[in-house]
């Protein structure tokens, strides 16, 4: 049963999140929501998705009730052992520790600043990481500490794997459970992904699967496309090919500039990515194989 440590004598009154999925067969809300009211916890959302390609159930239920974490567990252990279920429960009001790693290109960035600082993305950010130094100035502004951590290709110094190393110690010195790439522009290498798979979201400013890789834009303006778009999704060592979160698109013409096409599509790239991160940190995300099934 996956949840972040937090204290298991208190009561869920705060309201909780229950995500699992398993081997579809009936029976299994029954004996969900009948555990749940075993313990007299007042459902507030219900959602549920059976995936015919794969077999899979998937159900996300919010509760609270007068029951501990310890009583809400110990009702669900033989339900959770009956079907084969990959079961997590959460405090629905914690908010998930986050780095983001950007480059040069500041916008996303700071519509995740903008929008933790409001209180519309149930998130903290207490380290922001960049291979270049642009944006210092945008993480002073929003009082969060910056780490440089240069990549120079093929050297030995600031190598990706001493950069990669640093960025590892750095997750574990801030507990982080949530690492987003804001445009940052350096591909992760296959053991970073495999150390944060399902945890890390990156956002493409295209389309996908159309445009993988650099300068989508360009690549967008050269095909003459009618759309462009953002998409946030999970990364994987397959570079822009992971689990699809969100995406946005934009209408464009035969008359607007490669450049008009990175002003129009940065209007959606925040927004695309900032409400993916908005849905993981709620955890309405759960991973169909290579696809995701969001309950929002
Ligand atoms: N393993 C993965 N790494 C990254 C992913 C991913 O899905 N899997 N997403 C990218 C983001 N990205 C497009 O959204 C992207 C960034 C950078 C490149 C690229 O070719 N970078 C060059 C260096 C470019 C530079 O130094 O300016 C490189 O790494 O050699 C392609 C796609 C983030 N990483």
């Amino acid at each position: 049963m996956s949840s972040p440590s937090s204290p298991t004598t208190a009561a869920t009154d705060q309201g909780m999140v229950l995500t699992l999925s398993c081997p579809n067969q009936k029976g299994i809300v029954h004996a969900v929501t009948g555990a749940l009211l075993e313990v007299e916890a007042d459902i507030t959302e219900s959602q549920q998705f059976d995936s015919p390609d794969t077999g899979t159930f998937f159900m996300r239920v919010e509760f609270h009730g007068p029951a501990t974490r310890d009583q809400v567990q110990s009702v669900l252990d033989p339900v959770r052992e009956r079907f084969g279920m990959e079961l997590g429960l959460w405090e629905a009001t914690r908010r998930t520790r986050t780095l983001v790693m950007c480059s040069k290109d500041g916008r996303t960035l700071n519509d995740l600043l903008f929008q933790q600082r409001a209180g519309t993305l149930p998130i903290e950010i207490p380290v922001i990481v960049s291979n270049h130094l642009e944006l210092q100035s945008m993480a002073s502004f929003y009082g969060v500490p910056f780490v440089h951590i240069p990549v120079v290709k093929d050297s030995t110094i600031n190598s990706k794997e001493q950069a990669e190393q640093r960025l590892i110690d750095l997750v574990r010195q801030y507990e982080i459970e949530l690492v987003v790439l804001a445009r940052y522009m350096q591909v992760l290498s296959d053991d970073l992904c495999r150390s944060l798979e399902g945890r890390a979201i990156n956002i493409h400013h295209s389309f996908l699967p159309s445009f993988k890789g650099a300068r989508p834009y360009h690549q967008a303006h050269d095909r003459g496309v009618k759309l462009i778009g953002a998409t946030a999704h999970y990364v994987t060592a397959d570079l822009d090919e992971g689990p699809i979160i969100e995406q946005e698109v934009q209408r464009v013409t035969h008359a607007q500039t490669t450049q008009d096409l990175v002003n129009r599509g940065r209007e959606v790239e925040g927004a695309t990515l900032c409400r993916a991160v908005r849905w993981h940190a709620q955890h309405r995300v759960l991973l169909d194989g290579h696809r995701t099934v969001v309950f929002n």
